[in-house]
Parts: structure tokens; sequence; C-alpha cells
């Protein structure tokens, strides 16, 4: 498709109408569908479209927010490509005049979808209106019929407790979903891309506030769109604020950048005391992880989150996974390599040169473990935990972005997770070795040997807390084995995300994966 881009500095242009005409269908909601859409929706962060060829973007239904006239829409628009697979984003829309419009158009251009002299149709996250809206409909637990489908609230035990809706702000920070803080209790996140199915970050959360487990945040409510068919998917998830510095990966990386700095500086003592808090660190948050694992293995009748036996059908289904990542990754190198930088082509190249030993030692994995499997993180790393001075939360239960619903809401061993965590050490190590990069001779050893430890450090403390837990196995040999295939495939699964998305970044998982075979 074909259109004229608009831009922040340029937005389409927005006809003279209320509310209700611009998405009634009619001509006006083909022009929004054919122009304002295209042009607007490729260029906003969350829209993960952009590599592939939209060709359609149409709306599937729209709802207000309140009974008030002029009340922001949830707009849930279908994204059609040229290979004909859909996807569908979440747009709250809010059409603004007079003052309030020129304020928004200044302050927040990329939010602005068209503009007229006097107003502005926009992303409603920036609409004081819209956001106490979205309170009210969780707090009041609350449904709101739409043109096809509905809207319904839900409140948690967090949310309960607050009386009046507290003031609210939207997150600069856009990521794949969007933000809104409510005064100091409450953060919410609206989802921008949707699948239909049980949000496991919603899920998990609300599972985890009624157990015994304080390193989570609580779960506070959620907005749920249910269409004519009963297909739902949560548009937003409210948790309790958590305070925090920063996340532990920021918080990582801070700490290697002082230890190289006073170990470059020779100063030994003030850089051994770095050192060691940084692996005590490491090992608070394998205990943290351990109890994470402990909550979710809590006797349950949901048989969404009842242990199972882990069985050899299990891992056959690991070692294919791990199969089929590596014809991807093969696949991938193929088409990508010569758009790589030379040393980035040269690792790839020894990744192939060892597929055979990888694909070898895949085929000995498949074989049954003693122990159960339960819910898990799913896509456990330094960036899902928040670092609260002194302590750690972990956040964001979603699943690996790269894979389906059902796949991230299978229940698995939480040595998954360890594993997750053990490749985020190394990247962690990297990534701060990157920064110093004319120091590398220097400091790629301290480097090495940073990761080596604290992954130790972490692993230990993990397997001290879940001592005895049902998921463990009592053979160790067996939990080896299967935390390297964990290894494995979470480094192929980074290849692939690093491939896509930040080639510069490549290096961390290859070297990752042929150091696995080193390990021989
Ligand atoms: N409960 C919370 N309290 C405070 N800040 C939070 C909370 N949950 C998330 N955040 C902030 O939002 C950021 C992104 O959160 P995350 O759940 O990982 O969203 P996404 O899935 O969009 O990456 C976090 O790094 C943190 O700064
Ligand atoms: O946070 P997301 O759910 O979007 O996770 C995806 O992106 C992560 C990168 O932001 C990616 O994580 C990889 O890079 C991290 C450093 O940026 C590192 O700490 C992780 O260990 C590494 O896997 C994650 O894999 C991906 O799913």
């Amino acid at each position: 498709m074909t259109v004229a881009m608009s831009t922040p500095e340029t937005p389409c242009p927005l006809p003279d109408l209320a509310h209700e005409d611009l998405f009634a269908p009619g001509p006006q909601r083909e022009s929004f569908e054919s122009h304002i859409l295209p042009a607007y929706i490729p260029r906003c962060r969350w829209f993960a479209g952009k590599a592939r060829d939209p060709q359609r973007f149409s709306v599937q239904d729209v709802i207000p927010v309140s009974p008030a006239p002029d009340a922001a829409r949830l707009v849930l628009i279908d994204v059609e490509y040229a290979d004909k697979s859909t996807e569908t984003y979440l747009l709250p829309l809010q059409i603004l005049r007079g003052p309030a419009a020129r304020e928004l158009a200044a302050n927040q251009p990329n939010a602005v979808l068209a503009q007229s002299a006097d107003g502005v149709l926009c992303d409603a996250i920036h609409d004081q209106a819209f956001r106490d809206a979205l309170f009210t409909l969780m707090a009041g637990e609350v449904t709101r019929g739409g043109e096809h489908g509905s809207l319904t609230g839900q409140t948690g035990p967090a949310l309960g407790l607050i009386k009046d809706t507290p003031a609210s702000r939207a997150l600069a920070v856009e990521q794949s979903n969007s933000s809104i803080v409510y005064g100091d209790q409450i953060f919410l996140k609206l989802y921008r891309r949707l699948e239909h199915g049980m949000n496991p970050d919603a899920e998990i959360l609300r599972f985890l506030s009624g157990r015994h487990f304080a390193s989570a945040p609580p779960f506070a409510g959620a907005i749920e769109h249910r269409s004519p068919r009963g297909e739902c998917c949560v548009l937003a998830l409210a948790t309790g604020l958590v305070p925090h510095q920063s996340d532990a990966w920021s918080f990582t990386l801070g700490e290697l950048k002082r230890w190289f700095e006073n170990l470059l500086l020779g100063k030994t003592e003030a850089a051994g005391k770095i050192e060691s808090e940084s692996l005590a660190r490491a090992a608070q948050l394998g205990t943290r992880t351990g109890e994470m694992h402990r909550a979710l293995a809590e006797e349950t009748t949901d048989p969404d989150f009842a242990a199972e036996p882990l069985t050899s059908a299990d891992g056959k289904a690991l070692a294919e996974s791990i199969r089929a990542s590596l014809r991807q990754v093969h696949e991938l190198i193929g088409k990508k390599r010569t758009t790589l930088p030379p040393e980035i082509q040269e690792l790839a190249d020894q990744f192939v040169a060892h597929e055979r030993a990888l694909r070898q030692r895949t085929d000995s994995l498949g074989t049954a473990v003693n122990a159960i499997k339960t819910r898990t993180h799913g896509d456990y790393h330094l960036g899902q935990v928040l670092e609260t001075g002194g302590d750690f939360v972990i956040i964001d239960f979603e699943g690996e972005p790269l894979r389906s619903l059902a796949t991230r809401r299978e229940k698995r061993s939480p040595l998954r997770d360890v594993a997750g965590m053990l490749r985020s050490f190394d990247y962690a190590a990297h990534a701060a070795l990157e920064a110093h990069a004319e120091y590398r001779p220097t400091l790629s050893t301290y480097a090495e040997q940073w990761s080596a430890k604290a992954q130790l450090a972490f692993l230990d403390a993990w397997l001290v807390a879940t001592e005895g837990a049902p998921f463990r196995s009592t053979v160790h040999a067996e939990e080896d084995h299967l935390l390297e295939a964990f290894l494995l495939e979470k480094a192929l699964y980074e290849i692939v995300y690093e491939i896509n998305n930040r080639p510069p970044w490549l290096p961390i998982p290859l070297r990752g994966v042929l150091r696995l075979l080193e390990n021989d």
C-alpha cells in the first residue's frame, strides 16, 4: 500500500467531526482506515511489523471508556500483511480541541494522528480524563459495550484499598507497551499488540499475589476485551507501583563499570570490594528466584498452575525446539551474513562450522527427568528485575515475545528461568566490556571471570533456596543436562532476537553457544 506518510510535523488533516461520527462505520471510518492509520501506526515505537509489509489497517472494535459522549475510545485495529497474516493493536484515541489540543500538539507531536486548526486526534494516553476512566473501569469492575465486543474491568487487592482516583501521568519511555503511573501506588501497563487468550503476565501476577511471595508487584487490576465470539484478551494490567532505582540490568552494568574503572586505576582494594558486593547481589537474586519458583510450585487446584511431572515427551519437545532454532539460525545467518561486519561474519562462520556438533548434542537430549514442571517466569533476564535499593523485585511475566501465547503458557522446569538469568550475567559482562572497548586486552579476562563467578553465585544460591523442592531432581547429572539444554535453547533464541533487532549484539550469544561446546 502506498500512502503519503504523515510525520509529527505534518499530521493528516482532522475532519471537523464529533467522536461518534469519526469512528462510526461509513466514509469517515474508511478514510481513517486508509489514510490516518497507515500513516500513523508504522511510526509508533510499539508497532512490531515495521520490517514487514502492512497492506490493510481495519477497525475491529471501538469501545468508549465512559458514558460521556466525548469519552476516549479504545480502538482495536487489525493489521493485515502481504502474506495475509494479521496482528491486532490497541489504540486509545481522543479528540481534543482548543488549548488542550494545542498543548498536546506542542508537547507530544508523536502522539498526534490527525490535526485541524482547532483540534487533534491523538493517542489518549496523554489525556487525564482517559487515564481516570481506565482507573474507574478497573476499580468499579465496570463492563462497557462497544461496537462489537465489550470491556470489563477487574480489581485486585492493591487497587481495592484506594478510594479516589490518584493523579496520573503517562510514562515518556515507550517500549513495546505503554505505561501509566497513578499517584505513588499503581503502575498500569497498556498492551499495544494484542493476543487472544489468557495473558501470562496477568495470570501469573494474580496467582503470585495469593501466595507467600513478596518479590513481585501485587496484582491490582486488569481490563479485558471480549469479542462477540467470546475470545478474550487483556488490554491493560495494573500492579502495585514498585519504587526502584533502576532495573537489575542497568544496576549490574553500573557495578561492572565502577569495577572496571577501579581495576584500570590500579585500586585493587576498592575493586575487590565492588566485585564481592556484585557477587553477593547475584547470590541474592538467586535466592529471590528460588523463592519465586517455590511460590509458582505451591499446591493449587487451578489446572493452569498445578504442577505436573516432567516426561520424556517434554525432553523430546525441548530437543525439537532446539533443532527448529538451529534451522532458523542457519537460515537467518545465510540470509544476513553479508550485511554483518567482518568480525561478526567470522563468528557466524564458526557457528555454522559447529552446527553438526550442536545437532549431535541435541540428539542426545530427550530423556525423562524425575522432577515436576510448573509455570515459570518465561523470559527471565536482568532487565525483568527491579533493583529496589538493596533488594530485587521480579516483573514482566509475559514470556518471550518471539513465541506464541500457547508456548509461553506451557509448564516448564524452573531450570529454564535459571538458564535465562545465567545467560543474562554473561550478556552483562560482555556489554560492560564493550563500553570499555579500548581496554579490552586488559579487561576481557576480568569480564570472563566475573561472568563465570556471578553465574556460579546465582546458581549456588538458587540451589540452596530450592533444596528439596519437587521441581528439583535428586539426580545431579539430570539437572546439569537439562540446564545445559536450556542454556543452548536460550542462546539460540537470543541469536535470532539479535539478528532481527540488534545485530551489533550478535557476538554475545554466538560466543555463548560456542563456549557451551568448549565445555564438553
Ligand atoms: N510494578 C511496577 N512498578 C514500577 N515500575 C514498573 C513496574 N512494572 C514495570 N515498571 C517499569 O516499566 C519498565 C518496563 O516494564 P515491563 O513489565 O518489562 O514492560 P515491557 O513488557 O513493556 O518491557 C520497567 O523496567 C520498570 O521501569
Ligand atoms: O524484555 P523483553 O521481554 O522484550 O525481552 C526481549 O528483549 C531482551 C533485550 O531487551 C532480550 O534479552 C537479551 O538481552 C538482554 C540485554 O539487553 C540480556 O540481559 C538477556 O540475557 C538477553 O536474553 C530477551 O531475550 C528478549 O526476549
